[in-house]
């Protein structure tokens, strides 16, 4: 063992170093029987007799290895699967019946896992009208809702066959509480199929947004030379007490409030950035068919979401606009204009029209639109943003700090450390779950986004017009 539980400040419970740890060395070991696996979720949930007339016959493909059993068929996705299985598991320690091996760890999971989830919707359209964040928002409930409206006709099926048993409700409460712990705790394993998982133990880890994106859990197959099971590899090395971070992925603080409940300040996140929609629109657009077909041989969906950060813009976002803003004369010119694009990264003349003056102008004029389309005003938004900062700076989160004790940590808890690197600095405070549970709090969180948001559109514009101006100075040059 490692690593030792702790209460680590706004980040809630951590796990830390118990002593000076090499870099490379396996931190965190947990073999496939310590997980809940979707597979494992189907076979042990009480509705399991009506999932397996469900599956279907043909095999799965598998990602059994020499230390994983063989993966059967699913009978629904595997996120459905884990929420049925939380949901029920849930209802069975309320009722006190404690007979799950996984009771101790449904007994630590957090009430309130704190994701947009929990947010009333009203609130959700209000604060995060005019950011790229209210689609992501609709997803994450579309994608709870479908799963919900897949699994109720189901769950009233078992309830009728006599599969449930009468003291677990499965209700849509439970569902929706399973929903928000799989967005804010699931883990999808790269080296198993990309299958999710939960992984008790493992899931205490807190993110790190500086943790190098190598920086997570994977599984490692025995067979090429790994542990054989899900492992975390110490990225460097760690002095005794210190918290183990891992990278939750190359997430916006935006996606981290929405997804996990915590906002670390956007100034200091490198993976903050706007995310541009890019469409190919088949309302105003007649060759759309032609582009999408055309944006097809080059592996590219009509529908793109592509993110503008202060540094830069994206790899591809110019070659793109330029093809869905393009109107060539000739229709089938388009595969031409493609395979310029996006094979040779040339922006060639269309009809005597510079397609990279165009995509310029494209982009300056989307940002223009998309500043206009938020509610408040940039000044509002750093006031509200930094009142709360100083609100919550010097103030230590809430809750009780005794949690830890009931987690299954099979070492007695060392002494509190101070605060982790990652609650604060100059460019503002992480808002940790309890605080954004504050709609106040949640708010300020989200006025700190937009003024960054702004900040990306107001660099992006200027540096399309200073690249317009480059350009057109380029080809009056050549004229002359
Ligand atoms: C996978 S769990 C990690 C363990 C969690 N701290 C706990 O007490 O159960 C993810 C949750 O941890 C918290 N968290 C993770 N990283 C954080 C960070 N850098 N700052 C604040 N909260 C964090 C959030 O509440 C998030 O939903």
């Amino acid at each position: 063992m490692q690593l030792l539980l702790r209460q680590c400040g706004r980040e809630g419970r951590g796990l830390v170093a118990d002593r000076p740890l090499p870099r490379g060395e396996a931190l965190l070991q947990l073999p496939d029987s310590l997980l809940i696996t979707p597979e494992r979720a189907a076979e042990e949930c009480c509705m399991a007799p009506l999932l397996r007339r469900l599956s279907p016959t043909s095999p799965s493909s598998s990602t059994a290895t020499a230390t994983t059993p063989p993966a059967l068929p699913l009978p629904l996705p595997e996120w459905s699967l884990l929420a049925l299985y939380l949901a029920e598991l849930r209802g069975r320690l309320a009722a006190g019946d404690r007979s799950s091996r996984w009771s101790p760890y449904v007994a630590m999971l957090p009430q309130r896992p704190g994701t947009v989830l929990e947010w009333p919707a009203k609130e959700a359209r209000q604060l995060l009208r005019g950011s790229p964040l209210l689609r992501l928002a609709d997803s994450i409930s579309s994608a709870a809702a479908a799963s919900w409206a897949e699994l109720e006709p189901l769950i009233a099926q078992a309830r009728a066959e006599g599969l449930i048993p009468a003291h677990v409700p499965m209700s849509k409460a439970d569902l929706d509480w399973a929903f928000g712990v799989l967005l804010s705790r699931c883990i999808r394993l790269p080296g198993r199929g990309e299958v999710q998982v939960l992984a008790p133990w493992a899931d205490l880890l807190n993110h790190d947004v500086a943790a190098d994106a190598g920086c997570h859990l994977d599984w490692e197959p025995a067979a090429r030379g790994g542990l054989g099971g899900l492992v975390l590899r110490a990225d460097r090395p760690y002095a005794a007490g210190q918290q183990v971070f891992v990278s939750y992925g190359p997430k916006s603080s935006g996606e981290l409030l929405l997804s996990y409940g915590f906002c670390p300040p956007p100034a200091a996140n490198p993976h903050q950035d706007y995310k541009l929609r890019l469409a190919v629109d088949p309302a105003t657009d007649p060759l759309a068919e032609l582009k999408t077909q055309a944006l097809a041989r080059h592996g590219l969906p009509p529908v793109l979401e592509l993110p503008l950060k202060l540094e830069g813009l994206p790899e591809g976002l110019l070659q793109y606009l330029a093809l869905i803003t393009a109107r060539p004369k000739v229709a089938q010119e388009t595969f031409d204009l493609a395979s310029l694009l996006f094979e040779e990264g040339t922006f060639p003349l269309l009809d005597g029209a510079d397609t990279l003056e165009a995509a310029l102008r494209e982009l300056a004029v989307r940002c223009t639109a998309a500043l206009k389309e938020y509610p408040t005003s940039m000044e509002a938004d750093q006031a509200l943003a930094a009142g709360a900062v100083a609100a919550v700076a010097n103030r230590p989160p809430r809750g009780p700090r005794r949690a830890a004790a009931a987690a299954p940590s099979p070492l007695p808890l060392p002494p509190p450390q101070p605060a982790s690197t990652s609650a604060g600095g100059a460019d503002g405070v992480t808002l940790g779950t309890e605080d954004v549970s504050n709609s106040n709090l949640r708010a300020a969180a989200v006025a700190g986004i937009r003024v960054r948001e702004r900040q990306i559109l107001q660099r992006t514009q200027a540096s399309s017009a200073a690249q317009l101006m480059e350009v057109r100075r380029a080809a009056r040059a050549r004229r002359r």
